[in-house]
């Protein structure tokens, strides 16, 4: 899958991936404990308010990212796809601007959005520097098995150790992609090193024959505090 292929499946409108509604992991799932707040005792509803970044990789023009705004989230994305990002500004009515931050990459910003447009892996720690929380849903099963390998290294590489993640994977019986069927032994084994990983749902099957599978990931050493701070905050 190189650029060309989401290039041309975005200005074609084959984005069959895109959904209208809000993924249901979100509403049943989205609680991640914001990064310093592991290392404070200060859980006032400011504290926790002025913390919520949320990076969301392969972003397209997702809903998901209104409601993670709702929520009271600064949502980080990265596309590669200029029409994806503009269409999700003009659908938010929201008039961005833009700014060239490097050579094949650029942002776009206005409300709580601030949108990459380029590739992935352009994007660097200090892009990334407030982040607190990742929702990913469909990027890794964008990517052939390769580039997995690669887009696993470079977040753990890219983000700040306290990070929680959400992801939600695909399964099928079909032999190729996209999206690829990513299934619990490879996310172990692209995150498991550096993430303690837990299933939290496996959604019905849909009319494609695809299961979609939701995993929290928080890094290693870090779930057990997460997880006392989570109770202590009643979240
Ligand atoms: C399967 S779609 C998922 C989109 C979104 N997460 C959603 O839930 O609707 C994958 C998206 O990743 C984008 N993409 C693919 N490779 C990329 C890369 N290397 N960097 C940034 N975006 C990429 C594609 O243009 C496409 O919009």
């Amino acid at each position: 899958m190189d650029k060309a292929f989401w290039h041309q499946r975005w200005e074609e409108g084959r984005i069959g991936f895109h959904q209208d509604d809000v993924h249901p992991a979100l509403p049943a799932y989205w609680n991640p404990v914001p990064e310093k707040l592991l290392a404070s005792d200060d859980l006032s509803e400011a504290a926790v308010k002025g913390r919520r970044i949320v990076f969301v990789p392969l972003c397209g023009k997702s809903n998901d990212m209104v409601w993670l705004a709702d929520q009271g989230w600064q949502v980080i994305g990265v596309e590669l796809s200029e029409r994806a990002v503009k269409d999700f500004f003009i659908a938010q009515g929201l008039s961005p601007v833009h700014t060239q931050v490097a050579d094949q990459l650029s942002s776009y910003q206005a409300g709580p959005y601030l949108l990459y447009c380029g590739d992935m892996f352009h994007l660097h720690r200090q892009h990334m520097m407030a982040v607190t929380a990742v929702y990913d849903r469909a990027s890794l099963v964008a990517l052939p098995e390769a580039k997995r390998h690669r887009y696993a290294f470079h977040l753990a590489q890219m983000l700040s150790p306290a990070v929680e993640m959400l992801l939600v994977s695909l399964e099928h019986d079909k032999p190729a992609g996209p999206p690829f069927s990513v299934e619990a032994a490879e996310i172990e084994w692209l995150f498991g090193a550096n993430f303690e990983i837990t299933p939290l749902a496996r959604l019905e099957e849909d009319e494609r024959q695809v299961t979609d599978v939701v995993y929290r990931m928080v890094r290693k050493g870090l779930k057990s505090v997460s997880d006392r701070k989570r109770k202590s905050a009643g979240l």
